[in-house]
């Protein structure tokens, strides 16, 4: 079967999960009806093409979408529940301990699913239990809510059989300390922007003196979307990564992600077409030298693509204090 094609990786509870997976966010934009079969379809062809490990979140609002395509292939008899590894992420706004199952229970309906994966806390702040309140200069309104009092949630839904491993995303250095330091239950990922222009090395060497694996998010730099800045600043047109690509007879795009799977790096690109589904998938037949890995990092630039401006301002908010 395609999925014994893709590596995989061991959480520090001894879980197993594909180091390749599909990511979701804007899988599909505004949903109409033809947007929803669109996004069923490329969902059902990422899992032909092979794909068994789905990022998903409750704020991609795409989730039952996503739970129809899965559970109408499971019904096909072409994968079992357990051959999915199905990740999704608490939203800032149900940080507050008392919301946080019922948060994983709305994912799960949507779902159709008894349990997930991974469950994730999204960002480490959190924010107004009215996700869309703002102040004056339409900032978001923080909640006070200490990630602390999230994580022995999440360890909750573990104990209940909600969630098979909990982690974290976004988190620096200093907050995962804080995590280790109450944790009965240890976060087995920290999910991050991860990409040459943003390597994450330091992070990355805590995580794993920690029994922590990253998972690198915006692979492909979240490819020429309007968010990711101008276009000469797209990693996927960075001219050494093409010298790469000819290299190795590879495109671009594999050549980012070829670069975190040899690097430990769990890796998440998102694509909605089929084409470059299989494009992306298909990067078992090359490997890079330490060389080539070397010069991919020689171009970080701690650039981020991601910065959650709207919650700057917020204590927890990751970006200000790198530790
Ligand atoms: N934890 C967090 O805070 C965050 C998590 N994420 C997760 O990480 C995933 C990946 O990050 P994302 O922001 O989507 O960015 P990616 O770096 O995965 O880039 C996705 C973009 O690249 C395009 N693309 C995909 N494959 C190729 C290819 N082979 N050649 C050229 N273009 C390509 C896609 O278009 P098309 O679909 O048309 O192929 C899409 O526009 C998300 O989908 C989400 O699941 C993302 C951001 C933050
Ligand atoms: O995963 C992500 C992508 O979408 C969100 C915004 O809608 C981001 O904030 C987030 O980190």
């Amino acid at each position: 079967m395609a999925s014994n094609l893709t590596k995989m990786v061991k959480f520090n509870n001894g879980q197993l999960y594909p180091i390749l997976g599909l990511g979701t966010w804007q899988a599909s934009a505004v949903i109409d009806d033809s947007q929803h079969t669109a996004l069923i379809n490329s969902i059902k062809s990422a899992i032909d093409v092979g794909y068994r490990h789905f990022d998903c979140a409750a704020i991609y609002n795409n989730e039952k979408l996503l739970g129809k395509a899965i559970n109408d292939k499971i019904l096909e008899g072409v994968v079992k529940r357990d051959e999915l590894f199905i990740t999704s992420k608490l939203w800032n706004d149900k940080h507050r301990f008392e919301l946080v199952e019922e948060a994983l229970k709305n994912t799960l309906n949507d779902l159709c699913l008894s349990y997930v994966d991974l469950y994730l806390i999204h960002w480490p702040f959190g924010t107004s239990e009215d996700p869309n309140a703002t102040d004056s200069e339409g900032r978001l309104l923080g909640s006070g809510v200490s990630y602390l009092e999230t994580w022995k949630a999440m360890e909750g839904c573990v104990q209940k059989g909600l969630t098979k491993s909990i982690g974290v995303s976004n988190f620096n250095i200093r907050q995962l300390k804080d995590i280790l330091e109450i944790a009965t239950i240890k976060p087995v990922v920290n999910q991050v922007e991860c990409h040459p222009y943003l390597t994450q090395n330091k992070l990355k060497e805590f995580c794993e003196s920690n029994g922590i694996l990253l998972t690198g998010y915006a692979p492909l730099g979240s490819a020429k979307r309007s968010w990711a800045g101008p276009e000469e600043d797209a990693i996927l047109d960075e001219p050494i990564v093409k010298q790469l690509a000819d290299k190795y007879k590879k495109t671009n795009a594999q050549i980012l992600i070829k670069f975190q799977i040899q690097r430990g790096v769990i890796v998440i690109p998102k694509s909605s077409n089929p084409k470059r589904q299989k494009e992306n998938f298909d990067v078992w037949d090359f490997e890079l030298t330490s060389q080539d890995i070397d010069l991919l990092e020689s171009l970080n630039k701690n650039a981020r693509y991601f910065e959650f401006n709207t919650a700057k301002h917020l204590k927890d908010h990751p970006f200000f204090d790198e530790a």
